[in-house]
């Protein structure tokens, strides 16, 4: 399972207006930077000025912070203002990871080192030492170079084909590291807190599934969450790629992710209920940040950056990975991780978390894992600039302030009352250990000497060296952050002194980073404190998220209503063939419905002989619970059942955008016309299907097979293999699936399912088989069949040479898809534009 998805881009929907990165439309003289010359050389346009890559505010506040060593400043910097080399990852469940790589090492190591510069010792592509078996790839070209020299166009089209089809992911190295430190196994519950655009969600997905057999899912599921629609939208069409039953996706804030947690009446009501409430085995909390260490990436930071991006973030921050904490089972772990370099974002963060959890939490130490990735322990001492001034200590900060810094953005995590508290009580020799010498009145000295000193110099006495920053100049990166905790023991009952106020300074903080490290100012002005895993109330959804029906405004009652997904049922006229609309719970978001229409089950049973051991009851879902217009029937793993199940049971807690694999799809009338079955097998549900098909599947020789890809559409006569071309001929009309065949004699061969079994979609008309598998996913698969099969140079085997009236089919003479035109709807008419079904 996994990376075969046959998915046709809509880029357009998703195009962000970001900025390109190493060059700028209009020059803005106030940021012009006449030292920074470094990257005139990559673009082809003489007037064309170079960003300004440099930002006194941010030299002043790393080199205060010490971050790096003074001797490394220059270094550091000079790294930070080159274009970030382009990254890649191999998806590990790609049924052609072997071959992609080996066409690495073998193929491209060699031919791309003729266009490294001269005189430049670097390799120009190398596996990442870290990443496990070779399937992470670091380049030394950036993308600008990838896209402008031509030289490397074969490179650059391998990279953008094989991306698009889901065989490879282009990902920044760094943002690689997180999922690595989480220790997921395939019988995991892993929640990606906030999880656009995905990169993170696809590894995760990868490992859940790294050992999963053909026709079978794993254990485990993730549910990967984001605040923002459009970059949900963007996390859908990214991992439908990895072709997942395993997967939700759902929309809220972070921060109060609902925990579904059944009550106890439920709970008895509910005798066959597996799971009564959500507990993650992983939570990667990757989480909204100033995101400076992107800087390589988006230059454009440059002009932005200033010190009230990484303050205005610190509370939601903490809030986030609290929910992820309590969320969060015993014993499982959490990564919390940023791509900004700043200590206040990370860990100030990681302190306060440790604090607030008392001890039911632990930062695992992880030296000894990934020991190849060179990172720097994380700081114990640092300071808070606000408003132009460095404050060492709470004490510091002016009365005005006090609502914006926090004590616990400070090494101590203490107030100044704290501080005098702790001192008093050493004073008194309450909870102080004496002294080795036994002497109370040194140790009450020293102790205040001690916080004397953190009034100047504070420094955390936590082990805060476990975190792990990673710099641009150690590996020729980007930067990120990294801490693992460990949950040891439920988190205790705390009273959160510190009412952490979130006030953005919006003169400071730029709310537009558009990038996958995005600034969400907006998401913070409804952000509440978050609930502790001792009153884990059932969340609340937010009155504007809820569906009430036109016109109509959101009461307290309205939204206690919609906690009961039965009574939100609405009947609303609408002038199109549909009176009767159910609303879902969530506005914008079509509800999510188990289907169980028999009749509709069995005739798709029954057509395509699919044996009973895949089981259908309770695993198929759809977006409309008008069966007679649904239009894409979903597949969900027994892990995703389960879930959907609890969330009924809580009242829909969940705001799910999308579920499960896209199994079935109605056939559109053009097609279906002359068809017995209604519905079609969607290429993404293919691979899991596949061993469990019993009609309406053939096997084809390398040589039939190839000619599909090529020509699309096949005569049944024009077969070299006559027997394929008869058995095809007798197929019932409409979407079938042709096996790529192994054997000799292929047509007869009886066909045996494995992970590396290779089949296309296709439709069976009046005269000929036509693919229904997009032009871009033919082109890749034939490309990987002619290096895997050598089947280019004619036909394999000696018995397959085509005889005098068997001619193979070539351009000129290629079947026509008169009938199959007829029919199918564009051959490759595979519309996968909408995340959810919305227009249904
Ligand atoms: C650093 S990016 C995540 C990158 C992602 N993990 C990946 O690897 O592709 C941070 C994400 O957090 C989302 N976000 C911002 N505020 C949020 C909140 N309160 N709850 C959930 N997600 C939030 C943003 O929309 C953004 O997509």
């Amino acid at each position: 399972m996994g990376g075969r998805g046959r998915s046709r881009t809509q880029r357009k929907h998703f195009r962000q207006s970001r900025e390109n990165v190493w060059k700028r439309s209009k020059p803005d003289p106030s940021s012009q930077n006449p030292d920074a010359t470094d990257d005139a050389a990559e673009t082809p346009n003489p007037t064309w000025t170079p960003f300004a890559t440099q930002n006194s505010a941010f030299d002043e506040y790393y080199k205060e912070q010490g971050i790096v060593t003074s001797e490394e400043w220059d270094a550091f910097v000079g790294v930070l203002r080159t274009p970030l080399p382009a990254s890649f990852r191999i998806n590990a469940c790609s049924q052609f990871s072997a071959d992609l790589r080996s066409q690495l090492e073998n193929d491209f190591v060699q031919t791309l080192q003729a266009e490294v510069v001269e005189g430049d010792d670097a390799e120009a592509i190398k596996p990442l030492p870290w990443y496990p078996d070779n399937l992470a790839w670091h380049s030394n070209f950036s993308r600008m170079q990838l896209r402008k020299n031509q030289t490397l166009e074969r490179f650059h089209e391998f990279l953008k084909l094989e991306n698009e089809i889901g065989n490879i992911t282009r990902q920044e190295a760094v943002s690689m590291v997180p999922p690595l430190f989480l220790n997921v196994q395939p019988n995991h519950f892993v929640l990606d807190m906030c999880a656009a655009p995905g990169s993170k969600t696809f590894q995760l997905l990868e490992i859940i599934h790294q050992s999963t057999k053909a026709g079978s899912l794993p254990d485990g599921m993730v549910i990967a969450n984001d605040l923002d629609v459009q970059r949900c939208n963007l996390l859908i069409h990214q991992t439908k790629r990895m072709c997942t039953a395993n997967l939700i996706v759902t929309n809220h804030e972070a921060q109060q992710f609902p925990g579904c947690r059944l009550n106890r009446n439920h709970e008895t009501l509910e005798t066959d209920q597996h799971i009564s409430q959500l507990l993650f085995d992983s939570v990667l909390c990757d989480v909204p940040c100033s995101g400076d260490g992107t800087l390589r990436k988006a230059p454009d930071l440059w002009r932005k950056w200033n010190t009230g991006m990484g303050n205005g973030l610190y509370s939601l921050q903490v809030l986030i990975a609290m929910r992820g904490l309590s969320l969060l089972k015993v014993g499982g772990r959490m990564v919390y991780s940023t791509c900004s370099m700043n200590p206040i974002e990370n860990e100030a963060v990681v302190a306060e978390i440790l604090r607030r959890c008392g001890g039911s939490v632990e930062l695992v130490d992880v030296s000894g894992e990934h020991h190849q990735l060179i990172r720097r322990p994380g700081l114990r001492r640092w300071k808070v600039r606000d408003k132009g001034s460095w404050l060492a200590s709470y004490r510091d900060v002016p009365k005005f302030r006090k609502n914006a810094v926090l004590p616990s953005m400070f090494p101590s995590g203490q107030s100044y009352q704290d501080l005098v508290d702790c001192n008093h009580k050493a004073d008194t020799g309450d909870d102080i250990d004496k002294g080795a010498d036994g002497n109370s009145e040194s140790s009450t000295q020293a102790v205040e000497n001690s916080a004397m000193q953190e009034f100047t110099e504070e420094v955390s006495d936590l082990p805060l060296e476990r975190c792990m920053r990673i710099v641009p100049h150690d590996q020729n990166t980007g930067a990120f952050f990294i801490a693992v905790l460990q949950k040891v023991s439920p988190i205790p009952a705390i009273s959160i002194q510190e009412k952490p106020k979130i006030e953005i300074d919006k003169q400071c903080v730029e709310p537009k980073i558009e990038d996958s490290n995005v600034l969400q100012v907006n998401s913070l002005e409804s952000t509440k404190e978050v609930l502790e895993e001792v009153n884990l109330t059932d969340h609340k959804p937010r009155a504007e998220d809820l569906e009430v029906g036109p016109s109509v405004a959101c009461t307290e009652q309205d939204s206690e209503e919609a906690q009961e997904p039965l009574k939100t049922e609405s009947i609303t006229k609408t002038t199109g063939k549909r009176k009767l609309q159910f609303q879902g719970k969530w506005r914008g978001v079509d509800p999510v419905f188990f289907f169980k229409d028999e009749t509709i089950i069995n005739s798709i049973r029954e057509f395509y002989g699919i044996d009973e051991k895949l089981p259908f009851n309770g695993h198929l879902v759809t977006r409309n619970n008008d069966t007679s217009h649904v239009k894409r029937i979903y597949y969900v793993s027994k892990s995703v059942k389960g879930v959907l199940e609890l969330n009924f049971s809580v009242g829909q807690q969940l705001k799910i955008t999308s579920i499960g694999l896209k199994m079935f799809e109605r056939q559109s009338s053009r097609e279906g016309s002359s068809a017995p079955c209604a519905f079609r097998i969607s290429s993404e549900g293919l691979p899991l299907i596949l061993p469990y098909i019993t009609k309406q599947i053939l096997c084809a020789s390398p040589v039939d097979f190839k000619h599909l890809l090529q020509y699309k559409a096949v005569k049944f006569g024009d077969f070299v293999d006559a027997e394929f071309g008869e058995k095809a001929a007798n197929l019932m009309p409409g979407y079938c699936v042709v096996v790529l065949g192994k054997g000799k004699r292929t047509a007869s061969e009886s066909l045996v399912v494995d992970e590396s079994t290779i089949a296309i979609g296709c439709w069976k008309g009046k005269a000929s088989l036509t693919v229904m598998v997009t032009a871009m996913d033919c082109r890749e698969l034939l490309e990987r069949l002619l290096v895997r099969l050598d089947i280019d140079k004619g036909p394999v085997h000696e018995d397959d040479k085509p005889s005098s009236d068997k001619v193979p089919v070539h351009e000129e003479n290629k079947p026509s898809s008169d009938d199959a035109g007829d029919e199918v709807q564009g051959t490759n008419g595979i519309d996968d534009s909408e995340a959810t079904e919305s227009k249904q």
